[in-house]
């Protein structure tokens, strides 16, 4: 925190291809991910490893370009590690944004999802970034996740939309984090289809259950950048190419409409900041 005058209010995670979310904050401090003590390195084309500081619309923020993922061979205690840093510097509010495959019929390559709920396929069988001993100072033991993604910044999101006429693009729904890297079998997408998903990635879930644990609030979106196949008959095939093509046809769309939730989401000046406690 001594080498920038920022003290961000608000977090932000570009999903894969979604990057150029940092390139509208001003005033701005960049550091390589290599360059912060703790942090792993992305490795995954589309993720470019730095962690810049700057201001969008008055808001203090800090933007992730680039994640970490559990495939990568990371731990989900070091994929999450940024949060726990997050909110040891102040931040309240956590932006996730994700590329993701549409499971359900209504979407579409191009449409922005917002995220509702989740689910948690690794989680559910037991792999998980609050496993180990609780940190009673972040949160406790047994957190719920019923409405971890906050019903204000949804509501505030499909209002935008309208005024900036994408609302056509935009829908929520259900997203569900399998481990990959593989993309989804036929058959496992029915059955994703069948458990009512309607989005799949490899990513955000960790992210908010951490958030979630240590009182953060939510927003996530998921841009749609191809369709599950769940057809025998059907020869489209995903990849990780065409997932950035689609980032990069969107990314303006993405950065209007999280500039415009950041710039209109209320701020509580009354910081909790944990630098002092932990
Ligand atoms: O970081 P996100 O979840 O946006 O990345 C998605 C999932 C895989 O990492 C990759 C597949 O193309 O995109
Ligand atoms: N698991 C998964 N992750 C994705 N990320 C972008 N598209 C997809 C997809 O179709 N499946």
């Amino acid at each position: 925190m001594s080498r920038t005058k920022h003290r961000p209010q608000v977090s932000i995670i570009c999903g894969s291809g979604l990057g150029m979310l940092a390139d509208s904050l001003e005033c701005q401090d960049q550091f390589s991910y290599s360059d912060i003590p703790g942090f792993p390195q992305s490795t995954v084309q589309g993720h470019a490893g730095r962690l810049v500081f700057g201001e969008l619309k008055g808001k203090s923020c800090v933007c992730m370009q680039g994640r970490f993922h559990m495939y990568e061979g990371h731990s989900l205690l070091k994929t999450t590690f940024p949060i726990r840093v997050f909110k040891l510097m102040g931040v309240q509010t956590l932006i996730v944004t994700n590329a993701a495959g549409s499971v359900a019929d209504h979407l579409h390559p191009g449409d922005i999802m917002i995220i509702k709920d989740h689910i948690n396929f690794p989680g559910l069988v037991g792999l998980n970034p609050l496993h180990g001993p609780n940190d009673e100072r972040f949160g406790p033991r047994f957190p719920a996740m019923s409405g971890c993604y906050n019903r204000e910044l949804r509501s505030l999101a499909h209002e935008i939309s309208k005024q900036l006429d994408i609302a056509g693009l935009v829908q929520e729904g259900v997203y569900a984090m399998v481990g990959g890297p593989n993309f989804e079998t036929i058959a496992e997408a029915r059955m994703l289809h069948r458990m009512g998903v309607d989005a799949v990635g490899m990513s955000t879930v960790p992210e908010v259950v951490v958030a979630s644990h240590c009182g953060l609030q939510v927003f996530g979106l998921s841009l749609i950048t191809n369709k599950v196949v769940k057809s025998y008959d059907d020869s489209d095939c995903v990849n990780h190419d065409g997932v950035l093509e689609v980032g990069r046809l969107r990314s303006q769309t993405v950065q209007q409409l999280v500039t415009e939730v950041i710039s209109r989401m209320e701020i509580n000046n009354n910081i909790d900041r944990m630098s002092n406690a932990v």
